[in-house]
């Protein structure tokens, strides 16, 4: 890490302001605004604020309960991240430090819990670009490259690619059992706190995490082969009762230079090619974010347009939306998929029930005459009834049932305690009613409809237009 202070001595002015004490109260610069990251592959690119900047889930974070670095003028922090082997380099520069009384923040300890014993010095990181130049390839060598169908459409993102430039995009598997995985996880870790939202390392000791890493093979001038990470995904295996085993994906990256360019398909794909050929119970995800939940249900969404299994029982309810008064109570509960359907796709496809019912309804959407307003209407109807029993569940509060979700670090899909209460209403201190009238509940439910119809459309339109291509 190298401290250069710009402007030399602190001038007698300055002084003078420090010791009058209330003149100038410090407020502070919020973290996010002058540390800069920037991912470099080769030492030249060192030093060059023209490199990839990547913009971070969240730096402040790291930085006290306000996120703020207090008692600089004109700081800058730089830092330098090698994809070559995940080590990293500071320069931090600043006109002058003075204690506005709020102190001065050292800002060692804030990258150290970043970047841990890979932040090093210039000299050392420079070298690493020579000494570990084999570094990512030698570890993926153990690894199993995953293999996966491809097909003319999916040819970009395919599980072993020829790139124009000659180079090999592959994913690779690795089970975290062995040292060198677990510090090529440790060395990924800095990512994961940088740019995945509440990203937190694994546990490295729990022999059940799995690595997928999408790597690209490249030969360099002199022939040799060079292996570069453009993503990861980690992912664990539970026991699921009675005798199979899930599997969870925890946490999921493509480097940001590489994003959108189908790698996080490709690891998904992966992960999914593994539970198919291994017959996993299913496949979920920990707290995934939006972006994520869409990327999932247009890949779900097209896997389930080519199951045949499925076709009757989406070609029912589309009938039912086209001729039906939705008024009717029956017509709409039978819009539900039929759980033998929901069934077979876990068993074949290995897509779990919630998100199963996620790509239903874009399913059915994608089937209907769009054009016609009662068609759409009708969706509109049935899409609304399924937000509120969502989060209504009406059988329930009738039985004088509530089931309320518990969550836990461990599956907060599976956890749940059922309450009952004597007189009908809701139970002590769990009334899921948060107060507010019943206009404002309405308000909020008709919110919720109209988010979930948005997300159904730009999905149709994102599949719908990958079928076209
Ligand atoms: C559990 C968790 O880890 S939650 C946190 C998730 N991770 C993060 O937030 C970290 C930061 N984000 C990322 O690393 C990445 O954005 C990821 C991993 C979420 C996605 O990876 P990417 O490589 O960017 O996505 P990828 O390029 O594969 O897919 C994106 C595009 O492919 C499209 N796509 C999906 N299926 C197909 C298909 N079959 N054919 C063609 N395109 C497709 C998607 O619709 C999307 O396009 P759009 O955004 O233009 O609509």
């Amino acid at each position: 890490m190298a401290l250069k202070q710009k402007g030399g001595e602190i001038s007698a002015e300055a002084k003078k302001r420090r010791r009058v004490g209330f003149a100038n109260i410090d407020t502070g610069v919020e973290a996010s605004e002058c540390i800069k990251v920037f991912l470099v592959k080769s030492g030249d690119e060192v030093g060059s604020t023209n490199s990839f900047c990547i913009n971070p889930v969240d730096l402040n974070q790291f930085f006290g309960e306000d996120g703020k670095i207090y008692g600089y003028k004109g700081l800058r922090v730089n830092i330098w991240l090698s994809t070559v082997s995940f080590h990293a380099y500071s320069e931090i520069t600043f006109e002058s430090t003075s204690d506005g009384g709020k102190g001065i923040t050292d800002l060692e300890p804030a990258l150290q819990d970043i970047f841990g014993e890979l932040l090093t010095e210039k000299e050392q990181f420079l070298q690493t670009f020579s000494t570990e130049r084999n570094f990512i390839r030698n570890i993926v060598s153990d690894g199993a490259v995953v293999p996966c169908k491809t097909s003319k459409e999916d040819d970009h993102a395919s599980n072993s690619n020829s790139e124009a430039d000659g180079s090999m995009i592959e994913v690779i598997r690795m089970k975290q059992d062995s040292e060198p995985v677990c510090l090529l996880y440790s060395r990924l870790v800095p990512l994961v706190l940088l740019l995945v939202d509440g990203g937190s390392p694994i546990d490295v000791t729990d022999p059940r995490w799995e690595i997928f890493l999408v790597v690209k093979k490249v030969q360099d001038p002199l022939g040799d082969c060079i292996t570069n990470v453009l993503g990861f995904a980690t992912v664990y295996r539970f026991f699921h009762y009675p005798d199979s085993t899930r599997l969870r994906i925890g946490q999921i990256l493509v480097l940001p230079p590489y994003q959108g360019q189908g790698h996080g398909r490709h690891l998904l794909e992966s992960v999914y090619s593994v539970a198919v050929s291994e017959n996993i119970y299913d496949v979920t995800a920990e707290e995934p974010s939006d972006y994520l939940q869409y990327l999932r249900a247009c890949i779900d969404t097209k896997r389930l347009l080519c199951f045949q299994p499925i076709k009757p029982a989406i070609n029912s309810v589309v009938s039912c939306l086209k001729e039906g008064n939705l008024s009717k109570r029956i017509c709409r509960s039978s819009s539900c998929p039929p759980a033998s359907v929901m069934e077979i796709a876990r068993q074949k496809l290995k897509i779990n029930k919630k998100q199963f019912l996620r790509c239903w309804e874009v399913l059915i959407y994608l089937n209907l005459n769009q054009e016609n307003s009662k068609c759409t209407e009708n969706f509109r109807a049935w899409v609304s009834d399924r937000v509120k029993s969502d989060i209504v569940d009406k059988d329930a509060v009738d039985s004088r049932k509530h089931l309320v979700e518990v969550p836990n670090d461990y599956d907060h899909d599976m956890t749940f305690v059922v309450c009952w209460s004597q007189n009908g209403g809701e139970p002590d201190g769990i009334d899921g009613n948060q107060g507010g009238s019943q206009s404002t509940q309405d308000e909020q439910l008709n919110e919720l409809v109209k988010k979930r119809l948005e997300d159904i459309v730009k999905i149709t339109n994102k599949v719908s237009a990958i079928l076209r291509n």
